[in-house]
């Protein structure tokens, strides 16, 4: 079993247990009961060609165990937002990266920007379930889903005003992912079955993703450096966790990388 195979099979167990707890159509009716997303494209693109900055509460992970203890995510969030991240993401995922939905209600209670919901989403109950808890962006993972789940995931989260992030690997995942309706790519730099980070898959797989798409590069950022790097090599957007969550001063990490984001040299080179 891989690492994401495995990893699915856990959410899935969870998953059965809230299902068994909640209903759908309670779900649904908590969704209905929610103001209108907001629109995670606007905030991704930025106002000024700059490369904007998704900030992520990140508690742990498979591949290096606990980061941050994080006993509060809304005034981390708070923080995100106040250091100039344009969307605040939120690890749901319990056994692997200690998070839950309550993080994500308590942030999205917390912060103006957009929220997106980070997790192994494999149905439509875990889109309506985001909704319901706040989120106004779904992560999809190409890797984890057959195209036609894919695509039928990307329209359900569209139809309830929500943006997908969806996440590729390799060039033929971000055919799937633009082939199943994707206006925001995520290229993942961290390989699902080592874990390892590469920095230097982004800029194959942003060749295939055409500039009216959103690209955002995930995983694997240091500091301001990379979000250079990554926006000389085509991001519109980086997705950053652990050096967020294990620096000390998060508004001023992600205060930094904003401000290499909108350094004067990438205003001619890109968009
Ligand atoms: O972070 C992991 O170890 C991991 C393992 C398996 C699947 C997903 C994983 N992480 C999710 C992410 O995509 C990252 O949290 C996100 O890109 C931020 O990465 P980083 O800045 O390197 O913490």
């Amino acid at each position: 079993m891989t690492v994401l195979e495995d990893i699915v099979a856990g959410v899935r167990e969870d998953l059965a247990e809230r299902q068994a707890r909640r209903p759908l159509d309670a779900v649904k009716e908590a969704a209905a009961r929610r103001p209108g997303a907001r629109d995670g494209v606007s905030a991704l693109r930025g106002g000024s060609g700059a490369v904007t900055v998704i900030a992520e509460v990140k508690r742990s992970s498979p591949s290096k165990g606990a980061l941050a203890s994080i006993a509060d995510p809304a005034g981390l969030a708070a923080e995100y937002e106040a250091g100039g991240a344009a969307v605040v993401s939120v690890l749901t995922e319990r056994r692997r990266f200690g998070g839950s939905l309550e993080d994500l209600e308590s942030v999205g209670a917390a912060v103006d920007i957009p929220v997106l919901r980070k997790d192994f989403v494999v149905t439509p109950y875990q889109v309506w379930e985001a909704r319901a808890s706040g989120a106004d962006l779904v992560l999809l993972i190409v890797a984890a889903l057959e195209q036609q789940v894919l695509a039928g995931l990307v329209d359900r989260v569209h139809s309830l005003g929500m943006t997908a992030l969806v996440e590729a690997h390799d060039p033929e995942e971000a055919r799937r992912a633009l082939d199943a309706g994707a206006r925001v790519v995520g290229i993942n730099a961290r390989n699902l079955h080592t874990l390892e980070v590469d920095r230097g898959v982004f800029p194959a797989v942003a060749e295939v993703v055409p500039d009216d798409v959103v690209r955002v590069a995930e995983s694997g950022v240091r500091g301001p450096h990379d979000v250079l790097e990554y926006a000389r090599s085509g991001a519109h957007a980086v997705l950053v966790g652990e050096a967020l969550v294990t620096g000390g001063d998060p508004r001023a990490a992600v205060a930094d990388m904003v401000a290499a984001g909108s350094h004067p040299s990438l205003r001619t080179a890109r968009r």
